[in-house]
């Protein structure tokens, strides 16, 4: 099995192209080996794998496996590797947006080139946040009313959490210093909390001012990545829904930068950042 490992931030994939006869076939293998593929020591190593596929309704789809073998509705990091692996192989380049069917729905992807021709960032539409508690899906808060700072109990602490799914589900959590947070601590008991039947990613957000953060994260079925887009677009929704951001924020994730604006005009939120090239190979696993 061929593939193309890629990075988004330091968030990095295993990219297998399933758009070719045996698609199918190869699509099958990859979810199939996804734990042994993503393992760092006995496989190739990666926050996930990705799935290049041909569409439904437009010509391209995107399927995220995480390292556990669950898989992910969405993927903020792995969409824009997606959209560079497309881009760089001559896919869409006509087009200034490209549609991409997800977990989470169709997105639009807008790519700019580097010097080189290839494709260096990638600006994503990535929809509206979900903020109907059941559709995040969470068991917190009543009716329909956004889930915003609402304690829970984890790891021995009161957390107060703000629930946002951008496809996927987050908790958001505001720390005064996120560099000496105990995340490894508190992420694995915020991941499977009863109060998300889906289990959860958990960022830990410090405010610098109204338009920057720093961000970390624990990732579902991933444990701490170096970056989460969805991760990053969901904490700027929650930090206007808790009067801490503006609309615009720069995310500074460990593993570099996101530029995220929550849209007033249209409520989607937009993300513009990086996607890299690392290597390819062929799997004999
Ligand atoms: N790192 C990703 C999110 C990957 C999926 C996540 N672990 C989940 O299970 O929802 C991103 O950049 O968004």
């Amino acid at each position: 099995m061929q593939f193309t490992k890629m990075h988004g931030i330091g968030n990095d994939f295993i990219m297998v192209d399933c758009l070719g006869e045996d698609g199918r076939a190869l699509a099958q293998q990859a979810r199939a080996q996804a734990v042994a593929l993503c393992d760092r020591k006995f496989g190739i190593g990666g926050d996930g794998v990705i799935l290049v596929l041909p569409g439904e309704t437009v010509a391209y789809q995107m399927r995220m496996l995480n390292p556990d073998g669950s898989e992910a509705e969405m993927c903020g990091n792995g969409i824009r590797c997606f959209a560079k692996f497309l881009y760089d192989r001559g896919h869409g380049k006509d087009q200034a947006e490209l549609p991409v069917e997800t977990g989470a729905g169709l997105l639009h992807v807008a790519v700019q080139a580097g010097a080189d021709g290839k494709a260096a960032t990638v600006r994503v539409d990535m929809g509206e946040p979900v903020l109907i508690p059941a559709l995040v899906p969470t068991t917190l808060g009543e009716g329909e009313s956004p889930v915003v700072s609402l304690p829970i109990e984890a790891a021995g602490r009161t957390l107060l959490v703000t629930a946002v799914s951008m496809g996927n589900p987050h908790a958001v959590i505001f720390v005064d210093n996120v560099k000496d947070y105990p995340l490894e601590q508190v992420g694995p008991f915020v991941e499977s909390h009863a109060a998300f039947p889906k289990r959860t990613n958990t960022e830990f957000i410090e405010v610098i001012s109204e338009n920057e953060t720093k961000f970390r994260v624990w990732e579902r079925g991933a444990a701490e990545t170096l970056a989460c887009g969805t991760g990053a677009c969901a904490s700027v929704v929650a930090g206007v829904l808790n009067g801490k951001t503006g609309r615009r924020v720069l995310v500074h994730l460990p593993g570099g930068d996101l530029d995220i604006e929550w849209s007033e005009a249209d409520n989607h939120v937009y993300m513009t950042g990086a996607a890299a090239d690392v290597f390819e190979g062929n799997w004999v696993g």
